[in-house]
Parts: structure tokens; C-alpha cells; sequence
């Protein structure tokens, strides 16, 4: 495995007026590891997710992509650089089928590289890799169907899927799991391993049952800071972990 770092979070902190929301964050994300933040609610996940994907910017510190500092920069420039969050299935186009949600989205991701006679070139290798994702979504049955009479956790796993297809490097995934059913969450969980063998994976769950089996790694904010940041075994061991969990949860 790779030992680049895909996502670097530098010192980064962000207040909202005079409350500290983000103090002073650091965290090195190496390229190709699934990493699954965790706290309890109001920790400030959400806002870091925010920094990190260019909806908010940071009062202080750095966010650094493949060694490029993209802090400042809007969302739609750092998902050109490979970085994409997914998390609602809205992105997904509802009156275009499966098929062509995926072709949409590959060709999205060749759409700034290729003149024209070169896309229509390359319709018949853009059809194979929609074919092939399509494979690796166990959305094959449903090639013809319009995304929006997938069920809730299809449509998910297309909106993945299309994110993964139009050039996402580092994926950010919000809840993934959250509205579905136990079933329906542990095939998530399978699709989201397969789907991310060859992309770094930034996560936030409640879930913890999902946590730890997807994580490589898993940072805990509490109040704005990373108590912990390490393999799924030493956070569960971690006192400090087991203590903002109440010594409940994470066991
Ligand atoms: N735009 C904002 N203005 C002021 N305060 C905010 C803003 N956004 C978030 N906050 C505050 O920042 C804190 C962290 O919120 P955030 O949503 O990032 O936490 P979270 O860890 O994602 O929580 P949850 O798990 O409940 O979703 C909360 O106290 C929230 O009220």
C-alpha cells in the first residue's frame, strides 16, 4: 500500500463568531486507507467536512490534497482536484437510468481532457467501465431503470458509484449507513470496500458496528479535537476514547 499522504489537515481550526467550533486539527490521511471519523454529536464533524470539501473556510491552519494546499478554494475546484464528497442522493440525475447515470458521470470526469471526435471515440470504452461499475454496484438488473425508482440504498450506491466514476480520488462520505435498514447497511458497508480499493476513503458514521469493520484507521473529535487517531484495536483500547463514549459504546 501506498505510504502518500492523500489528505494532510494542518493546525486547521474554525470559529463560528467567538465559539471555537474546530481547535486546531492535525491529520495525515495516507492515500488508499479507509479512515472513519467518529464523536459524539456536536463534536464538529460535520463542520470539518465542511472545511475539508471547500463549503466553509477554515479561521486558521491548512488542508492540504496530494501535497497541494486547496484551503480557500471553492468546492466545485477541489473536486476537480480529486476530492469528492457524496452524500445525497439528489446529485443523482432522476429521470436517467442506472446506465446513464454512470456514462454521465464518466464521461464528466473526461469531459475537460478530450476534444469531441475523441469522446465519441471513446463511447465504446466508456460504456465497458459503466458496465463493469455497474457489476461492482450489484446494480446490473437494474441498468434501464430510472434512478429514481431504485430504492433508497440503490440509489445511494449509485450516487457512490457516479461519484467514484466522474474522478474522485479521495472520497468523503457522510452516514452512509444512515436510514437503512441492518441488511440494507452491512451491503453498504461490502459495496463501499469494494468500491474503494483503489481511492482514499474519508468517513463520518455513528454507527459503530460500521466503523469498525470498514476503518483502517479512526480519528475521534470531541470539542473540536482528535483525542484519538489510530487502528480500530488502539481506539478501542484508548482510555480517553472510552471515556467521551461513557465506556459504553465503543465496546
Ligand atoms: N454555521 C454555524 N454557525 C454557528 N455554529 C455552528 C454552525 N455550524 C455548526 N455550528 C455549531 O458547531 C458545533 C459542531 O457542529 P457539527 O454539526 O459540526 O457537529 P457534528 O459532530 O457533525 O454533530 P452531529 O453528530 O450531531 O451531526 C455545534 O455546536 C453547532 O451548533
Amino acid at each position: 500500500m501506498s505510504q502518500e499522504t492523500a489528505l494532510a489537515l494542518k493546525g486547521l481550526t474554525k470559529n463560528f463568531g467567538r465559539a471555537e467550533i474546530i481547535r486546531g486539527v492535525d491529520l495525515d490521511i495516507t492515500a488508499n486507507e479507509r479512515h472513519v471519523i467518529i464523536g459524539p454529536n456536536g463534536a464538529g464533524k460535520s463542520t470539518l467536512f465542511n472545511l475539508i470539501s471547500g463549503r466553509l473556510e477554515a479561521s486558521s491552519g491548512a488542508i492540504e490534497l496530494f501535497g497541494r494546499n486547496i484551503d480557500g478554494l471553492p468546492p466545485h475546484r477541489v473536486n476537480r482536484l480529486g476530492l469528492s464528497r457524496s452524500f445525497q442522493v439528489t446529485n443523482l440525475f432522476q429521470n436517467m437510468t442506472v446506465m446513464q447515470n454512470l456514462r454521465c458521470a464518466l464521461l464528466w470526469s473526461e469531459g475537460h481532457r478530450y476534444a469531441f471526435w475523441k469522446l465519441v471515440n471513446s463511447q465504446q470504452a466508456v460504456t465497458e467501465r459503466a458496465e463493469e461499475l455497474m457489476e461492482r454496484l450489484h446494480l446490473t438488473a437494474k441498468r434501464d431503470v430510472p434512478a429514481s425508482l431504485l430504492t433508497y440504498a440503490e440509489q445511494r450506491a449509485l450516487e457512490i458509484g457516479a461519484t467514484i466514476a466522474s474522478g474522485a480520488r479521495v472520497l468523503l462520505l457522510d452516514e452512509p449507513t444512515a436510514g437503512m435498514s441492518r441488511t440494507e447497511a452491512d451491503d453498504m458497508v461490502e459495496l463501499i470496500r469494494e468500491i474503494t480499493t483503489d481511492c482514499t476513503l474519508v468517513m463520518v458514521e455513528h454507527d459503530l458496528g460500521v466503523v469498525f469493520n470498514l476503518a483502517d484507521r479512526i480519528s475521534v473529535l470531541v470539542y473540536g479535537e482528535v483525542i484519538a487517531s489510530d487502528t480500530p484495536e488502539a481506539v478501542r483500547a484508548n482510555a480517553a476514547v472510552q471515556e467521551a463514549y461513557l465506556g459504553t459504546e465503543v465496546h
